[in-house]
């Protein structure tokens, strides 16, 4: 048995960012992962790196047939990956203090792990371990499903070295919008089957048309509230029974990719010999410091069944850091307006409550929105060709506090964050509008978009003083 002050299970984002902390300060740190394809874990391997490195090429396709820009994409995102997956790699193996063991691990109890790769099986030891193991794509039970020789999850579609002609997409989150949206660029017929009445249920409904619309000049097809029945295998496709609107319908496609969401990976970890419990969903129940059950077991990232998003984790491991070294009192509370994107072409992105939301909490709503296309102080978008989309700021109109932003436009991954820091500082909506910002910039929209005419809400009961 080898003994370490920390055993990391899983080399994710907050688990590597933990380890490196740890093994800089001296400390004798495992770093265990079941796959030399997955060092750095899920966002630079499979997940985020990978995709967006492909929305930039459907965006920017380059000489040669579909399937040609198609395959040198894939061709040069792999590349990427390998370049990143060797980095990440190198920047904890050559930290003294900290081992990398390739191999499954799984619990003994609270302090001792079996680590095991093939033949070889090693036990380690520690007072301290962190379960950073992620999560796993869900496939729904469909009868046919999963075992469709045509059946693709988001890891394999990234490395997928055809192009489908007719791509169908189970669901219509995160995953299956931005695959839509950049299969479709890539030139195959998509379609989208959602189980709920609307893609993307989360925003306000005239953001959600406007995205859909988007999408749909694209040439993406949507079928809200299907329900797939059954999957079949054909002669060179597969066949989708499903049943929506009261009726039964099939649809043929080469691929189906299923994109109905992640499960936190916990299989044959073995956290019952630990005393680590499970939450009703699967994921590890830990309190708001991220300890689980088990005294000196935490768990970070998407396992412990927080939003799924990298920045999450990396967020997660600043509060475990803050428990082994500081005075242990950061935590989840603490965290104010978390933004996000979707990567569609232009991606959306939000902070903060949407239009409904702060309706529905009885808020003094105030909401000014302009389309991208009419921000006349917005050169950069034509500039660069992307004038499609819209700015939406939700603002209490007492405090002229911005309640939250929906920004569905080029440069929204970036703007959406000069947003969010806005929202945490107590910036005004009137200061963000006033402020002096660089041009051609996409953020000197906010000088214009601010000082539009406010709009009734959609809501009743909350029109506009
Ligand atoms: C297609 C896709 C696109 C995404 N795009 C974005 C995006 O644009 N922005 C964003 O913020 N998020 C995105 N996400 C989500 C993001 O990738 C995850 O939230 C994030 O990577 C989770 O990191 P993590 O730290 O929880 O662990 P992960 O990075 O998932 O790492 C877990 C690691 O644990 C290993 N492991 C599992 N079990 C064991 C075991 N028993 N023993 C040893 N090792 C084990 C796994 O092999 C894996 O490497 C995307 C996800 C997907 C699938
Ligand atoms: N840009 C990003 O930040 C990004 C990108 C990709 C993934 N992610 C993360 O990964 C997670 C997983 O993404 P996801 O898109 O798989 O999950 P999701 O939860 O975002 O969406 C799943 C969708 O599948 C639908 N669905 C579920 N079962 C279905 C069925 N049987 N038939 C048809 N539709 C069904 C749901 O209605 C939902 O719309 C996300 O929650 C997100 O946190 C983030």
């Amino acid at each position: 048995m080898e003994y370490f002050d920390l055993i990391v299970i899983g080399f994710g984002k907050g688990g590597k960012t933990l380890a490196a902390t740890m093994g800089r300060l001296g400390k004798r740190v495992a770093m265990v992962e079941q796959s030399a394809q997955m060092y750095g874990g899920t966002c630079i391997n499979i997940g985020c790196v990978p995709t967006k490195a492909l929305v930039h090429h459907a965006e920017h396709p380059g000489a040669g047939s579909p399937a040609e820009r198609h395959r040198k994409a894939v061709d040069d995102t792999r590349a990427l990956t390998t370049t990143l997956r060797g980095k990440n790699f190198a920047n904890l193996d050559t930290i003294d203090s900290v081992t990398v063991i390739t191999g499954r691990a799984t619990f003994l109890d609270a302090k001792t792990v079996r680590v095991t790769a093939g033949d070889d099986v090693l036990e380690l030891g520690a007072e301290t371990i962190v379960i950073n193991t992620g999560a796993v794509p869900t496939v729904p039970p469909i009868p046919g499903l999963r075992a469709s020789a045509r059946l693709l999850t988001s890891t394999d579609l990234i490395d997928l070295d055809h192009l489908p002609k007719r791509l169908a997409i189970l669901g219509g989150g995160y995953v299956g919008v931005e695959f839509a949206s950049m299969y479709a660029q890539f030139s195959s017929a998509v379609t989208v089957l959602d189980a709920g009445p609307r893609i993307m249920p989360r925003e306000d409904e005239d953001v959600a048309e406007a995205a859909t619309e988007i999408l749909r000049g694209a040439g993406v097809e949507f079928v809200p509230g299907a329900h797939v029945t059954a999957v079949r295998d054909i002669e060179n496709g597969v066949e989708i029974t499903y049943e929506a609107g009261g009726e039964t319908h099939t649809l043929a496609a080469d691929e189906v990719l299923a994109a109905t969401g992640r499960t936190p990976a916990t299989e044959g970890l073995g956290l019952e010999r630990a005393g680590v419990r499970t939450t009703p969903s699967g994921a590890v129940e830990v309190d708001e410091f991220l300890r689980t059950s088990s005294p000196n077991v935490y768990a970070v990232g998407d396992v412990n069944g927080g939003p799924q998003f990298t920045y999450i984790s990396l967020d997660d491991s600043r509060i475990v850091t803050d428990q082994l070294t500081g005075r242990g009192r950061r935590s989840t509370v603490d965290r104010k307006f978390v933004p996000y994107t979707v990567f569609m072409s232009p991606a959306l992105s939000r902070v903060g409550l949407t239009e409904r939301e702060a309706v529905e909490r009885g808020l003094p709503v105030k909401v000014v929105e302009k389309a991208v296309a009419d921000i006349a102080g917005m050169p950069r978008a034509k500039i660069v060709g992307e004038t499609r989309g819209l700015m939406k700021f939700v603002v209490d109109r007492e405090t002229d506090l911005i309640l939250g932003a929906t920004l569905l436009s080029v440069d929204s991954q970036e703007l959406i964050n000069l947003v969010t820091l806005a929202m945490r500082q107590g910036t005004t909506a009137s200061e963000l509008r006033d402020a002096i910002y660089t041009h051609p910039s996409s953020t000197e929209a906010f000088n214009e978009v601010l000082s539009t005419a406010p709009r009734e809400t959609h809501r009743e009961g909350n029109v506009l003083s």
